[in-house]
């Protein structure tokens, strides 16, 4: 914001932050400062510190040392919520709404204006002007868990800037979202900047700090390592200093020749209504295969149908040539298909257990003991994950509530390769994982498909995609588009918008996630889909 705020306190300085769970240092001396009306990025890899900071900073954690300051006044005492709601407000990574009670309700809650009684229709009517004040559209009588992601993140910022606060901290917001929920989210972002609003903005996704944030902090090994201006940062400075090694060559794993086996899994006519349609899907061994689409689009109906978690409404699944009993998770199980889960929150961890307990639990192992698995052998499956996956965790023994959320990803992902599944389903497998370890934790699913197994990845990222054998692209429940590897990015991202066969041969600039679809794209004619299981690239 130049001159004319550089005079102004900052809307948050942290200096000498400290922070101990037991016998790790989440925390150690770190320090960062958010200009007035500023939007700044902070990014670092799994277990750096970026959330134990947003705790600090909004009084939800007590830091063993350190100061904290809001426009040069002293931070709130600790346990005063209030009084630090009106000086900073955040979306958690988590939803910190209540799924059962209505938007009205969600935004006053613990604040019910006029006292003991609560007048529900005032309360109604209030909710609605606070919401037209921040331009969101959602219905004050809804309930929160009848709204998509997008709404209700709009619900939480409207509730948290209500309280007077000019300073949002957003924790990895970008990611339950898809490309259009994330224009529009940012959309609001630079509005809310334009009224003085300053935001400290959390993302794995760099190519989101370069389109929205006028400068960056990273963290690294719990600690402040740089804070520099994004325009004219290069992303390779940006890595390496997260990573603290000289920036690599993109290590990333690419689908090249394999040899591919017999059909691990088959779906013949597999539908769920209004969610997909009729869907014949072969995926051989030695086989990775790509669902690409938006959140909205009907991958992550399929990949739950696959799990057993969805009943169909018709047709059939088949693992190496068995039937699998469909709408039941054992059977999936049994039958050999590893799923990981897009909400590790719901339907991932339990958090009480430790890491190796939860890289080998079945799903619904989730309440009784361990099944066969032998104490021992588990332990050593689970180092040999934390080694594969590069989980940061103090050993198998920690409880997984003590990771940080990258961390617990992978933590699903080692569950899921648990039983050496036929057949790997995951969907946004590589949701809040650091750039580095999304290389190793593709790598994984490549090994496994080269040993002989099979995998699926339902994703709009690219990155999540470009590992894959071939991918087809779902719109609205349907496939309509097939690729081979070696797909241009702008061909994939316009057949997951659903623009198939318009335009000319240039694109979009390669950004590893799907682009907003504003940017003005136009996108290179891809060859409709037949039956989902065959085809070649255009
Ligand atoms: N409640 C807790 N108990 C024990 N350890 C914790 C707790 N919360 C965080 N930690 C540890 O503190 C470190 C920093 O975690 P933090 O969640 O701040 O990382 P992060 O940078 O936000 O990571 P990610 O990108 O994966 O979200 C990690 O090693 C984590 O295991």
């Amino acid at each position: 914001m130049g001159a004319e705020t550089g005079e102004r306190p900052a809307a948050v300085h942290a200096e000498g932050i400290v922070k101990r769970y037991g016998p790790t240092v989440a925390l150690d001396g770190a320090r960062l400062t958010v200009r007035p009306g500023e939007a700044h990025a902070l990014v670092g890899r799994n277990g750096a510190g970026k959330s134990t900071l947003v705790s600090v900073l909004t009084g939800m954690a007590r830091p063993d040392a350190g100061r904290v300051t809001f426009d040069g006044a002293p931070a709130p005492a600790w346990g005063d919520t209030a009084a630090w709601r009106r000086r900073v407000a955040c979306v958690h990574q988590r939803s910190m709404t209540v799924p059962e009670l209505t938007v009205a309700e969600n935004l006053y809650l613990g604040r019910f204006p006029g006292g003991r009684t609560i007048r529900w229709r005032a309360l109604r009517e209030r909710a609605r002007a606070l919401l037209a004040e921040y331009g969101v559209e959602a219905d004050p009588a809804a309930r929160i868990k009848d709204l998509g992601v997008e709404q209700r993140q709009f619900v939480e910022i409207a509730r948290a800037l209500s309280c007077g606060a000019r300073l949002l901290v957003l924790d990895e917001p970008t990611a339950r979202l898809d490309a259009r929920g994330i224009a529009r989210l940012f959309g609001k972002l630079r509005e809310l900047r334009d009224q003085g609003v300053a935001f400290l903005f959390i993302s794995h996704h760099l190519q989101e700090v370069h389109e929205l944030c006028d400068t960056v902090t990273v963290f690294r090994d719990a600690r402040h390592v740089l804070t520099a201006p994004v325009p004219g940062l290069a992303e390779d400075a940006l890595v390496a200093a997260m990573t603290g090694e000289e920036a690599a060559a993109a290590r990333q794993p690419r689908a090249g020749a394999r040899t591919v086996r017999e059909a691990v899994l088959q779906t013949e006519g597999l539908a769920v209504d209004g969610h997909f349609a009729p869907l014949d899907l072969t995926v051989r061994g030695g086989e990775v295969v790509g669902l690409a689409g938006g959140a909205a689009g009907g991958g992550t109906a399929i990949g739950q149908t696959l799990a057993g978690l969805r009943a169909p409404d018709g047709g059939r699944i088949t693992v190496c040539g068995r039937p699998v009993r469909t709408g039941s998770v054992p059977h999936a199980l049994d039958a050999g298909i590893g799923y990981v889960p897009e909400d590790r929150h719901r339907e991932g961890l339990v958090p009480g257990r430790s890491v190796a307990e939860n890289a080998t639990l079945t799903v619904t192992g989730r309440l009784g003991p361990l099944g066969t698995v032998l104490p021992s052998r588990t332990r050593e499956f689970a180092r040999r994950m934390i080694a594969a996956l590069d989980i940061r965790t103090t050993g198998p023994g920690q409880p997984v509530s003590g990771l940080s959320g990258g961390n617990q990803q992978k933590v699903v992902v080692a569950r899921a390769l648990a039983r050496d599944p036929a057949v790997l389903v995951a969907v946004r497998p590589t949701n809040g994982v650091d750039v580095r370890s999304k290389e190793a934790l593709l790598g994984v699913v490549r090994e496994v498909a080269d040993r002989g197994s099979g995998a699926v990845i339902v994703s709009d990222e690219l990155d999540d995609l470009r590992i894959c054998d071939r991918v087809l692209a779902v719109f609205h429940g349907r496939v309509t588009a097939e690729f081979a590897a070696g797909w241009h990015d702008h061909e994939l991202v316009a057949a997951m918008e659903g623009m198939t066969g318009t335009g000319g041969p240039d694109g979009p600039p390669d950004t590893g996630r799907t682009a907003a679809p504003d940017t003005g794209r136009t996108a290179a004619p891809a060859r409709p889909a037949t039956d989902g299981t065959e085809g070649t690239a255009p």
